[in-house]
């Protein structure tokens, strides 16, 4: 039976690490939580010149020291980044509730939000400089003064292409290059319920549930180190009872063994929170959506206090971490911060908006319910407040990016309230077999790349001839070009179609190195090949 470690004696725990090697060259790589470096605690916070998306004047922030350069090589074969010095989060750590939400970078220039995107998609290079502009401008005016502030309206885009050139996935990089809340609605989904569609004021709301699971992440973020430490510190008690004065050093060599892993299997006692919910009453002019909010709180078991769980300390810590998450993470902060970043930094792309253009000569009959929802989609994108279950969002600022192919119809056959309010217009190029052959393999997360790493996991080591991916991008272009245009989209299915053999058997490769060739991409696709099968061709 296991004794309660604060009896055993020091020279016992530290028989437990006879076997372990120096913390220092210890590799972290069995342990799921890492411990705080003291190097870290006294490492001056960086200050980065950077700006706040708060609505005070009083909240900017600027500092001399400037981020690093990002990388520029579009074909490096380094990870996925998430430009951490395009994007800095200030903690506070005097009080939890001053977070004000993600900062853009004053280094994140258009020439360098080009570059960024540049990492990720191909070309396009009229609307990378359209998008680049649009979010410097959010930038600049956080910087003027509050009255003028308020009169600085967003000005939106319509992107103009056919299906897969890149539309939705440029929009969805732009935020993530600054954290921004993103949603990518369907215009036509607004239009299939009846003549008034489905309540378009829900794309707020879906935008703010966004905004509140990344203020959440980024709030744990900044409070990552300060939660470890306290993990560190609740495990430590348990073993060993509260730090007294003269008991740190026979703490210090438990905290030692603790960070090695050597006490892992040890049992502790851990409280652990019951969630308590608070009386809410349902009020006749409640909005449905809260008053559901209400109904939801009614129907949860109402208990309060923490219960104590005798659990192994490698169970322990991601109990007490949770724990101290919530004690650290208020719901109004991080609610608080998801409004602002939802008003002032939200992204919504609005696809297939010409499918809800109807011709002048055409508006009547069924195509009332495309014209309701244009109708509906205009404050949204003018301004206006939309009510949701955490609170009142604003719609002045959020930066509308509709998007559509305009085959059948012209932007101008939507309501002219509505093409006055996108007044960013940029037409996206179909994509060449050129650039296909370069969306396999250049973009960071490249096809190629993702596939032949999928293989690494197995042992198996893959590689593609320049002529394959020569051949797999001729195919795709020609089944483009031939069956239905969805553009890049068609690599996915070839690509997955090419390797179906060797991802099936790629176990039993293990050690081995598998070669595609142009012959075998022919092979694998087969009699698809042949045009006049390329009707039933599936991919
Ligand atoms: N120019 C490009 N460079 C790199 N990848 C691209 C490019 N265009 C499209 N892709 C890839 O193709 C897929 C589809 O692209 P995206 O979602 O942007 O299409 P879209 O233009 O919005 O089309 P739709 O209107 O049909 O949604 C994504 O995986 C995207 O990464």
């Amino acid at each position: 039976m296991l004794r309660p470690l604060h009896r055993l004696h020091i020279s016992t725990a530290l028989r437990l690490s006879r076997n372990l090697r120096p913390l220092s060259t210890t590799p972290n790589l069995q342990k799921p939580y890492s411990y705080p470096s003291s190097e870290a605690k006294t490492q001056p916070t960086p200050q980065p010149c950077s700006l706040r998306f708060t609505l005070s004047a009083d909240s900017f922030s600027t500092s001399s020291s400037p981020p690093e350069e990002p990388p520029t090589d579009a074909g490096s074969s380094n990870p996925p980044t998430t430009s951490p010095e395009l994007l800095t989060v200030t903690p506070d750590d005097s009080d939890p509730l001053s977070y004000g939400g993600p900062e853009i970078s004053a280094d994140l220039t258009p020439q360098r939000i080009v570059s960024e995107l540049d990492r990720h998609i191909v070309g396009q290079q009229p609307a990378k400089k359209a998008l680049a502009i649009a979010l410097r401008n959010r930038w600049r005016r956080l910087r003027l003064s509050q009255e003028l502030r308020e009169e600085v309206l967003p000005k939106c885009c319509l992107l103009i292409g056919s299906s897969g050139v890149g539309k939705t996935e440029l929009a969805r990089r732009l935020s993530k290059l600054v954290d921004s809340p993103f949603i990518k609605v369907e215009a036509t989904k607004f239009t299939e319920v009846g003549f008034h569609g489905r309540d378009v004021e829900q794309i707020v709301r879906d935008l703010l549930e966004n905004a509140i699971t990344l203020a959440r992440n980024r709030q744990r973020r900044v409070m990552a180190s300060r939660i470890a430490t306290t993990v560190e510190e609740r495990i430590l008690d348990e073993l060993m009872g509260k730090a007294s004065p003269g008991s740190n050093k026979n703490r210090d060599q438990f905290r030692h063994l603790l960070r090695q892993g050597a006490l892992d299997h040890q049992v502790i006692d851990v409280d652990q929170p019951v969630r308590r919910t608070a009386p809410s009453l349902v009020q006749v002019d409640m909005a449905p959506e809260r008053m559901t909010d209400v109904f939801d709180k009614l129907f949860t078991v109402r208990q309060s206090g923490s219960r104590k769980r005798r659990v192994k300390i490698s169970d322990a810590r991601a109990l007490i971490e949770e724990a101290e998450s919530e004690k650290l993470l208020s719901d109004e902060a991080v609610v608080k911060e998801a409004i602002e970043a939802t008003e002032n930094a939200g992204i919504v792309v609005i696809d297939e908006i010409d499918k809800i253009a109807v011709p002048v000569g055409q508006r009547h009959g069924a195509d009332a319910s495309s014209q309701g929802v244009q109708r509906d989609l205009l404050p949204l994108i003018e301004g206006t407040t939309v009510s949701t279950k955490h609170g009142n969002v604003e719609t002045d600022h959020i930066l509308f990016i509709a998007a559509g192919a305009f085959t059948q119809c012209k932007p101008s056959d939507l309501m002219a309230e509505l093409v006055g309010r996108l007044p960013i217009r940029v037409e996206l190029k179909p994509l060449s077999t050129g650039d296909l052959r370069k969306i396999l393999t250049v973009p960071e997360n490249n096809l190629i790349r993702q596939q032949r790493e999928l293989m690494a996991t197995e042992g198996v080591t893959l590689e593609f001839t320049q002529a394959a991916i020569t051949e797999v991008a001729n195919i795709a272009a020609e089944i483009n070009h031939t069956v239905e245009d969805i553009g890049a989209r068609r690599l996915h299915a070839v690509i997955e179609r090419i390797v179906q053999d060797i991802s099936f058997t790629a176990p039993e490769l293990k050690g081995q190195t598998v070669t595609v060739d142009a012959v075998q991409v022919q092979d694998a696709l087969g009699d698809l090949l042949v045009k006049s099968d390329l009707s039933r061709f599936i991919l």
